[in-house]
């Protein structure tokens, strides 16, 4: 510890001891380190003004090109932050909307997606194209799956069932989770004759399914309603019909697949 400070705190300890209160030099000590505090603090502030004098005096000695020089510099670093973040938000924007648009638990195109793509097939059809066909898709007594062996292994069925449809379609057509237990096929440019057997290879392949929960062997099945889109029809009306179509599917025994008549 310097000299200095060890008096400063000999001087702070004698003055703050009551046993010198009342002492007579007790008073001019206290008045000396006062004057001796103010003295340093005086001189701080002379020390930071000539500091401020200085850093000017250096400011007004670079020439004006150093300035404009340093300026642009300071300038393009912000841009250059700025441009990072814009990427960052692009990314981030990205990926917000392409989680929108996905089933979180298969990992499918959701059914935002489909209805988008939906309207997409609706107008290249008015523009001429060849009509979609859809396959609404329920797998048969999902809820007993959940019932015997929970909700965990049911999701883990929903997944396997999602991963052989999207695997069995070509890469222009659209299979989504429609929700719980239904998924959607979409097959643009289709008609019946090729879309029938594709659907047909499908339900064999659900069918066939090896899942084992538990050492055991669980099988499963899947009916379908199929509809092809009749010119000039909306698709919410080719929806309506496949979804009838299914309904039929289901009360007519399961593991199927009804085509639509071309009216509801
Ligand atoms: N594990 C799991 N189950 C779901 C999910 N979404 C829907 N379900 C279940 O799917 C079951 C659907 O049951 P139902 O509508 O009665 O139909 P089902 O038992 O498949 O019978 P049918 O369709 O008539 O053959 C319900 O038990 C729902 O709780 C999901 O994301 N995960």
């Amino acid at each position: 510890m310097s000299a200095e400070r060890e008096l400063d705190q000999l001087v702070e300890s004698l003055l703050s001891d009551p046993q010198h209160y009342g002492h007579p030099l007790r008073e001019a000590l206290a008045r000396l380190q006062q004057q001796n505090l103010d003295q340093l603090s005086r001189l701080e502030r002379i020390a930071r003004i000539s500091d401020g004098y200085q850093s000017l005096a250096r400011e007004q000695n670079l020439s004006l090109s150093e300035r404009y020089h340093r300026q642009l510099r300071q300038l393009e670093k912000v841009a250059r932050i700025s441009d990072r973040y814009q990427d960052m938000l692009r990314d981030l924007n990205l990926a917000l909307k392409e989680a929108s648009l996905r089933d979180a638990l298969t990992g499918l195109p959701n059914r935002r997606m489909l209805m988008e793509r939906l309207r997409d097939e609706e107008q290249r059809s008015q523009c001429g194209a060849q009509p979609f066909v859809l396959a609404m898709v329920d797998v048969d007594h999902f809820k007993q799956i959940n019932d015997t062996w929970g909700h965990d292994v049911g999701d883990q069925v929903l997944s396997q069932i999602a991963a052989v449809l999207q695997g069995a379609v070509r890469g222009y057509d659209l299979c989504g989770r429609w929700g719980g237990e239904e998924f959607l096929l979409l097959l643009p440019e289709t008609s019946l004759n090729i879309a029938v057997p594709v659907i047909e290879r499908l339900r064999g392949r659900l069918r066939d399914l090896d899942l084992c929960v538990a050492g055991e062997r669980l099988s499963i099945s899947a009916s379908f309603g199929v509809a092809e889109q009749h010119p000039g029809e909306g698709y919410s009306q080719t929806l309506n019909r496949a979804d009838s179509a299914l309904l039929e599917a289901k009360h007519s025994g399961r593991d199927r697949c009804v085509i639509a008549p071309l009216q509801a």
